[in-house]
C-alpha cells in the first residue's frame, strides 16, 4: 500500500472530480458519508452524547457533513465550530448552511471562551484540523485541545489526529489530538507509524472515498506500507528436484565470551528460514555450545578462546551475516577490516559489525554493494549521527544509504528497509519482541532469506515482515512478557504458513486489535 504525501492526496481529489465529474462537495460528502456508516453500525442509534469539533477547512467540512446525517438518524449531538481563522472553505460553508438548514445552530468557540463540560461516557470527534496544517494551533486552540484529551471521552479523529503535519515534525505535543481511533481517508498517513507521531494515532482505519484509481496506482511514492500482499510475491518457492546446496550456505560470524548465544540464535534463525547450510564462525569458547545446541550447524573456530581476532576460512558462504556479540575490542576491528578486503559474498551486518563500522568509518568503503545493515535506533545514530526527530532521521538514512549504496532496517515497531530515497513501512511484529536476542534472530532470518537467492532488497523487506509475523504468531501462545527471541524462532515456520492462508474476514493491514 501507498503512503501519499498531502500534495499527492490533493492531486488525487482533482483528478477524482474531474474524472468522475463529480464537485468537490460531493467528494467531501463521500467522506462524510462513509464516517457516518462507520459510527452508525457500531452505536445503533444509541443517545450516547456525540460532541463533533470542526474546524473552517475542508477536514471541518467533513465533520459538519457528518453531523447532519447523524442529526438526520437522530443521535444526540453537539456541533462546535473552532473558529480560529475567518478562511472558510467553501465546502465547510456549504455544510455549515446545510446544518442550519435543520435547524441546529453550532457554538461558535474563539479566543479566551470558556469550553462546555464533557463526559467521560461522550464521544468526541476531532475535525479541527486535517492534512491543511501547515502551522503550529493557535495557543487557545491548544487550550481547547487538551481539554478534549484530558475529557476521558472516546476521541474518534477525522483523517488525522488534529495539530499532526503530515511531514514534519510536531513541535507542541500539547496542541495534538490523542486520538483513540481515526478514520483515514482513502490510504493510511505515514505519520501513523513514525514514533513521535504514532502514539497520537493509537488505531487507524481506512476508508475508501473512491478517490480516482488510475491516479494512485500511477503515482510513485517515497514510502510503501508492506503487508502481506505485498511481501508475499518476493516469496521464492521450493523446487522438488532441489537440494541442500540449492539453498545456499549461510555463515554466522559473531560471538565473544559470554555472547555466544547470540551467535547461536543467529544460526538457528537461518537454519530456520530454510538456508541449505549453516556455519558458524566464533571464537574457540564457542565451539562447544554451538555444537551442542545446534546438531544441524557446522562450527569453525578462530585462534582466540575468548574474541575473534583473524576471520579465515577455507569455504566460500554464499552470504555472510556479521556483528551479533561480537564485542569491538581493537584486535576484532583489525580482523573484520582483513575479511572486508577479500570479501566475496553479499553480507549482513548487525549489532557490534555496527558498532565497528561507526568507530572505524573507512570500513564503510570496503562493504559490498547492497550489504544490509540492522541497526537498532542507538546504533543508527552511532552510523548517521544524531537527529532532531523522525523526519530528519528518515532523512540522514536515506542519505547514509545513497552514500555508501547500503540497505538499512531501521528497526523498532514498525521497521523501515531503507534503500536509496525509498522507505519500506513493516506492519509485523509487536512489543513482546521488545526482548533480548530478537535482533539477533532478524539478522539470522534475512541472511537465510539470501542464501537461498532472495535478492538483497526483497529479502530485507521479506525478512522483517517474517520476523515480525513469527513473533505475532508466538505472541498468542506466550503473551507479551514471556516472548522470547527462541520462541520467534520457533514460529518462523507458522509465519511462512501463514503466508498462503486467506484471512477468514478481510483484514485492515497494520491495524491493532483493541
Ligand atoms: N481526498 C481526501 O482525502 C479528502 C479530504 N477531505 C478533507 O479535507 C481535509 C483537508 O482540508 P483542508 O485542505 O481544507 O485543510 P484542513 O481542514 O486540514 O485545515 C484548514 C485550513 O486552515 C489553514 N490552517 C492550517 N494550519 C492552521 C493553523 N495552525 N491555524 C489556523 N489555520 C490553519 C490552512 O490554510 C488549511 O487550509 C482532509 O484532511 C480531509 O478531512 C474531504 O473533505 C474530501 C476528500
Ligand atoms: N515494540 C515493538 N514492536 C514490534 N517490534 C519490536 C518492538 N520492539 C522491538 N521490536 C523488534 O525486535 C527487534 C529488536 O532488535 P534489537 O534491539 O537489535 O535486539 P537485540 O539486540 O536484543 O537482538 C527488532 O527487529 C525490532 O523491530
Ligand atoms: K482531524
Amino acid at each position: 500500500m501507498k503512503f501519499f504525501n498531502a500534495g499527492q492526496i490533493y492531486a488525487a481529489d482533482k483528478s477524482t472530480i474531474e474524472k468522475q465529474g463529480i464537485s468537490s462537495n460531493e467528494l467531501m460528502e463521500r467522506a462524510a458519508v462513509q464516517i457516518f456508516n462507520w459510527l452508525h453500525l457500531r452505536m445503533q442509534g444509541a443517545q450516547v452524547k456525540i460532541h463533533l469539533f470542526c474546524g473552517i477547512g475542508n477536514n471541518g467540512g467533513d465533520g459538519m457533513a457528518l453531523a447532519r446525517h447523524l442529526k438526520e438518524h437522530g443521535y444526540n449531538i453537539e456541533v462546535n465550530v473552532v473558529n480560529y481563522s475567518d478562511k472558510r472553505s467553501k465546502d465547510f460553508l456549504i455544510n455549515l448552511d446545510r446544518l442550519k438548514d435543520l435547524k441546529i445552530w453550532p457554538n461558535f468557540l474563539e479566543r479566551d471562551c470558556g469550553f462546555a463540560e464533557i463526559g467521560r461516557d461522550d464521544i468526541i470527534v476531532d475535525a479541527i484540523f486535517g492534512i491543511g496544517l501547515n502551522r503550529n494551533p493557535d495557543p487557545w486552540v491548544a487550550k481547547l485541545i487538551q481539554h478534549l484529551n484530558h475529557s476521558g471521552a472516546f476521541i474518534l479523529a477525522v483523517d488525522v489526529p488534529s495539530g499532526v503535519f503530515m511531514d514534519k515534525a510536531i513541535e507542541d505535543t500539547n496542541a495534538v489530538i490523542r486520538a483513540n481511533h481515526v478514520l483515514s481517508f482513502q490510504a493510511p498517513k505515514l505519520i501513523f507509524f513514525l514514533p513521535e507521531t504514532g502514539v497520537f494515532s493509537n488505531q487507524w482505519e481506512v476508508l475508501d472515498i473512491g478517490l480516482d484509481p488510475e491516479y494512485l496506482a500511477a503515482t510513485e511514492t517515497e514510502y510503501d506500507l508492506m503487508g502481506k500482499n505485498e511481501v508475499l510475491p518476493m516469496y521464492v518457492p521450493r523446487e522438488k528436484f532441489s537440494h541442500k546446496g540449492t539453498y545456499g550456505h549461510s555463515m554466522i560470524i559473531g560471538g565473544s565470551y559470554g555472547k555466544i548465544g547470540a551467535v547461536a540464535l543467529a544460526a538457528r534463525a537461518a537454519l530456520t528460514v530454510g538456508s541449505g547450510l549453516v556455519t558458524a564462525y566464533v571464537p574457540r569458547c564457542g565451539y562447544v555450545p554451538i555444537q551442542t545446541l545446534l546438531p544441524e550447524v557446522m562450527v569453525i573456530t578462530d585462534k582466540d578462546e575468548d574474541c575473534i581476532k583473524s576471520i579465515e576460512f577455507d569455504i566460500r558462504p554464499t552470504v555472510v551475516g556479521l556483528g551479533v556479540g561480537l564485542g569491538t575490542s581493537p584486535e576484532t576491528a583489525e580482523a573484520l577490516s582483513g575479511f572486508l578486503d577479500g570479501i566475496e559474498s553479499p553480507l549482513v551486518i548487525d549489532a557490534d559489525g555496527l558498532n565497528l563500522l561507526s568507530k572505524h568509518k573507512e570500513l564503510l568503503k570496503k562493504l559490498p554493494p547492497k550489504t544490509i545493515l540492522t541497526p537498532h535506533p542507538k546504533e543508527l545514530e552511532r552510523l548517521v549521527g544524531s537527529w532532531k526527530d523522525d523526519f530528519e532521521k528518515l532523512k540522514k538514512t536515506k542519505a547514509f544509504s545513497k552514500k555508501h549504496d547500503v540497505i538499512i532496517v531501521i528497526k523498532g515497531a514498525h521497521s523501515i528497509t531503507v534503500y536509496g530515497g525509498h522507505g519500506y513501512v513493516n506492519t509485523t511484529g509487536n512489543p513482546g519482541m521488545a526482548t533480548a536476542g530478537s535482533g539477533d534472530t532478524l539478522t539470522g532470518i534475512i541472511t537465510g532469506l539470501v542464501a537461498q537467492g532472495y535478492a538483497p532488497l526483497d529479502a530485507t523487506i521479506f525478512g522483517v515482515y517474517l520476523h515480525g509475523r513469527a513473533g505475532d504468531i508466538a505472541l498468542e501462545q506466550t503473551g507479551y512478557q514471556a516472548l522470547t527471541a527462541s520462541k520467534i524462532i520457533d514460529a518462523i515456520g507458522m509465519a511462512f504458513i501463514d503466508l498462503f492462508k486467506m484471512p477468514e474476514v478481510p483484514e485492515q493491514e497494520g491495524q491493532e486489535e483493541s
